[in-house]
C-alpha cells in the first residue's frame, strides 16, 4: 500500500506536509504511521460493507448482477429465471422451394415481392417508436475503453442515472397470456404482417434470394431474433409467445433493469413461506454502456459473468476494430481484479455454445483468429476447454484473494438446459450464503 503523500494542490497540504528538518528515522516513523492510519480507515471500509452484507442476508436478500459485453445473453439469461416447465418446440430448417426461379437471378417476380413487401417498413417503425431505445441498432462510436469503470471517480448514484429503470418480479415473469389476442389488441401491425405472410415466405424459401444470401456469408438464421422459419405459427391472429420465441426475441437493455425474485430456500421457485429476495439487475453490455456499472459493484454478492465463446471471429457493433472475444477477456479481467468484487461470488457463463458449434462446422479456424490456440482440434470440446482453462487462471491470476471458479458452459436459448444450470446455480448460491451468514 502506498502512503499518503500531500502535495501542495491538497487543502490539507499545510497540515500534512512533512516538516522541514525531518530525519530520515522520522520519515520512516511518519510513513508507518500513515500507512498504519490507512490500513484502520481500510478495515473500518470492509467492516461496514460486512456489516451491510450481513444485514442483507439476515434479510435474506442477495445481489446478483448479470455482466457480459453486448449481446453476450444476459436478458435471455433473466428470461430463464421464469420458473416456466414447457418444452420449447424444435424449430424447423428453411426448405427450399424448388419450383422457384432460376437458381442465381433475380427476376420480376422478387421485385413484385419487394414492393408487396414494403408495408413491412412502415411496420419495423411503429414497432421500434413503441419498443423504444433498446430496438435501436448501435451506431459505431469513437474508441472507448472496454471497462470505464475501472476508473472510480464519476460514480453517480443509481436512482439518479437517466437509463435506469426499476421493474418488479411481476414483470421479469412474463406472463404469455399477455400476448393473446384477447388482450393485446389486434392491431394494424398484426394484420400487415398476417397480410405479408405468404410474400416473406415465398421470398425467404426462393433459391436465388438463398444463394444470394450464402454468397454475401449472412447467416440470418444464427442472427438474434430469427423467426423467418416460423411464420406459418407467429403471422396469425391467435399467435402465442411461447418461452422459446422470448429467449429468442432480442432487445438491447439501455441502462440498468432491476427484478425482484422471490427464492425458496427449498431450492425451487415455487416454495412454501420460506424463501429469500434475490434482486437481479441486467446492464446493458456495450461499451457506451459500461460506466453504469461501477455504482452497483458495491454490494453485489453473485456475478453472473457471460462469455459469448462463439464470437472469437466477430467484433464489436460499437467499434468495428475491436474483436468480441479479446472485449469480453478484457472485461472479466477488470472484473476479477477489482477490490470492490473482492467477496463477490463469480459465475462464468461460456455461453453461446450452440453457435460455436455450428461455426466449426462450417469450418471457420479458431486459429486464424486467436493465434495461441495453436495446433489444437478445431472442434467445440477443445475450444471451450481451452477458453475455461483461460478464464479460469486469469481469475486465480487476478482475484485480490483466492475463490472458488464457477463455470459452466451454456446455451442460454435452450430453455429446458438453462433451467439445469440455473436450478444448480440456486443451489450452490443459496448453501454458500446461508453458510456466510450463519444461518445454517
Ligand atoms: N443461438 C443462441 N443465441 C443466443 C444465446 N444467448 C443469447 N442469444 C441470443 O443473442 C441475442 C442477444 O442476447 P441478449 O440476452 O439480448 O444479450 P444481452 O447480453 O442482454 O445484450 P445487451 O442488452 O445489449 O447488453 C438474443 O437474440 C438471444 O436470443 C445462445 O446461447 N445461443
Ligand atoms: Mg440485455
Amino acid at each position: 500500500m502506498s502512503a499518503f503523500v500531500p502535495t501542495e494542490s491538497d487543502p490539507f497540504y499545510e497540515i500534512m506536509r512533512p516538516p522541514p528538518d525531518e530525519t530520515p528515522a522520522q520519515m520512516t516513523a511518519r510513513l508507518k504511521r500513515e500507512a498504519d492510519a490507512q490500513r484502520i480507515s481500510d478495515n473500518i471500509d470492509e467492516d461496514i460493507k460486512r456489516d451491510r452484507a450481513q444485514q442483507r442476508k439476515a434479510r435474506k436478500e442477495l445481489r446478483i448482477l448479470l455482466l457480459g459485453q453486448g449481446e453476450s445473453g444476459k436478458s435471455t439469461t433473466l428470461k430463464n429465471f421464469r420458473d416456466d416447465d414447457d418444452e420449447p418446440g424444435p424449430s424447423s430448417r428453411p426448405h427450399r422451394d424448388s419450383n422457384s426461379s432460376a437458381a442465381d437471378a433475380f427476376t420480376d417476380k422478387h421485385r413484385m415481392l419487394l414492393i408487396r413487401l414494403a408495408p413491412l417498413r412502415g411496420l419495423e417503425a411503429e414497432l421500434k417508436r413503441r419498443l423504444g431505445a433498446g430496438a435501436e441498432p448501435i451506431h459505431p462510436s469513437a474508441p472507448m475503453s472496454a471497462t470505464p469503470f475501472d476508473d472510480p471517480a464519476p460514480i453517480s448514484s443509481p436512482k439518479r442515472a437517466p437509463e435506469f429503470f426499476v421493474r418488479s418480479w411481476t414483470d421479469a415473469i412474463v406472463d404469455p397470456s399477455s400476448f393473446s389476442p384477447s388482450h393485446a389488441d389486434l392491431d394494424s401491425s398484426t394484420i400487415t404482417l398476417m397480410t405479408c405472410k405468404d410474400d416473406m415466405q415465398a421470398l425467404w424459401t426462393d433459391t436465388a434470394v438463398q444463394l444470394a444470401l450464402d454468397r454475401r456469408k449472412v447467416r440470418l438464421a444464427d442472427t438474434a431474433g430469427f423467426f423467418l422459419n416460423d411464420l406459418d405459427r407467429i403471422a396469425t391472429r391467435a399467435y402465442t409467445a411461447t418461452d422459446d420465441d422470448i429467449v429468442r426475441a432480442r432487445l438491447r437493455t439501455v441502462g440498468i433493469q432491476e427484478y425482484l425474485l422471490r427464492i425458496s430456500d427449498g431450492f425451487s421457485l415455487r416454495g412454501g413461506d420460506n424463501y429469500w429476495i434475490w434482486k437481479l439487475y441486467d446492464v446493458g453490455g456495450c461499451r457506451t454502456m459500461r460506466s453504469a456499472w461501477l455504482p452497483f459493484f458495491e454490494n453485489t454478492d453473485v456475478i453472473i459473468f457471460l462469455c459469448p465463446v462463439s464470437c472469437f471471429d466477430e467484433r464489436l457493433d460499437e467499434d468495428s476494430r475491436v474483436n468480441r472475444l479479446e472485449d469480453s477477456t478484457l472485461l472479466w479481467r477488470s472484473i476479477c481484479s477489482s477490490k470492490l468484487l473482492t467477496k463477490t461470488q463469480l459465475i462464468l457463463f461460456l455461453n453461446k455454445c450452440d453457435l460455436l458449434k455450428r461455426k466449426l462446422k462450417r469450418g471457420v479456424k479458431v486459429k486464424t483468429y486467436l493465434p495461441s490456440y495453436g495446433d489444437r482440434p478445431n472442434e467445440v470440446m477443445p475450444v471451450v476447454k481451452y477458453l475455461r482453462e483461460k478464464y479460469k487462471e486469469i481469475q486465480k491470476q487476478h482475484s485480490p484473494e483466492p475463490r472458488v471458479a464457477y463455470i459452466y458452459t451454456t446455451t442460454v436459448t435452450d430453455t429446458t438446459a438453462t433451467a439445469k444450470t440455473l436450478h444448480s446455480i440456486r443451489d450452490r448460491v443459496l448453501r454458500e450464503n446461508l453458510v456466510t451468514s450463519n444461518l445454517v
